[in-house]
């Protein structure tokens, strides 16, 4: 049997907490080393790599900058620092899969910039039933990120009370229901850089995979 990396092994250690609560933080999910590769990749690449992010769906999909102000470039398998994380988070699917049978079919994520005082305002990353994202990811890449520097992850329950307000520290990383929690980015005095993904099921609607981009 061959070695679970030991960010996995750490987050299969807490799976308890995520089944309980239906969401789990890890503040130190990658080594800094790892973080730092992530970090530089993003920040090397060119302005124009970085689309503005849609709201919305397919036909109704719309760039909206009173909800967010984010920019956002796709992960795929072009180069080493995309392709490991990916695959990282291929082994965590497989990983929660075994444990919780929750039938994870596919995994997305971008890297998002949110350059200083861009905000994400509430908002449910899936609605039941309406989409085939169930589990969402969203890890952060920023050294040296203090309190006072804002743009903090803010998650709420269902009575609408703040249930966590998270910093996005280097090498955090946070895993949460994408159909049970509203979330928010608060704007932030410095430049934000994280990887948004999504644990996907397959709601295959005539043998196609409903697409959520
Ligand atoms: O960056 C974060 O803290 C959360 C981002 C988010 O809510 C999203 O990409 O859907
Ligand atoms: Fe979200």
């Amino acid at each position: 049997m061959s070695r679970l990396h030991p960010s996995i092994a750490l987050i299969m250690a807490n799976i308890d907490t995520l089944v309980d609560n239906g969401y789990l933080i890890v503040p130190d999910f990658l080594a800094p080393n790892e973080v730092a590769l992530l970090a530089n990749y993003a920040q090397q690449l060119q302005e124009d790599r970085w689309q503005h992010a849609a709201i919305g769906r397919e036909h109704s999909k719309t760039t909206n900058s009173q909800v967010r102000r984010d920019r956002i470039k796709w992960l795929d398998n072009s180069t080493t620092a995309e392709a490991d994380y990916l695959a990282l988070m291929e082994s965590l699917r497989l990983q929660i899969n075994r444990a919780l049978f929750m039938g994870l079919f596919d995994y997305e994520c971008h890297l998002a910039w949110y350059p200083p005082g861009s905000f994400y305002r509430k908002h449910l990353d899936a609605f039941k039933g309406r989409s085939n994202r169930v589990l969402t990811s969203v890890f952060y890449l920023n050294q040296d990120w203090s309190a006072d520097d804002g743009g903090e992850l803010v998650m709420y329950g269902n009575n609408g009370e703040v249930l966590e307000r998270i910093l996005p520290e280097a090498g955090k990383l946070v895993l949460f229901l994408s159909d049970v929690f509203v979330h928010e980015v608060l704007p932030g005095k410095r430049q934000r850089l994280s990887i948004s993904g999504w644990f996907r099921v397959n709601n295959s609607i005539g043998g196609r995979i409903d697409p959520s981009r």
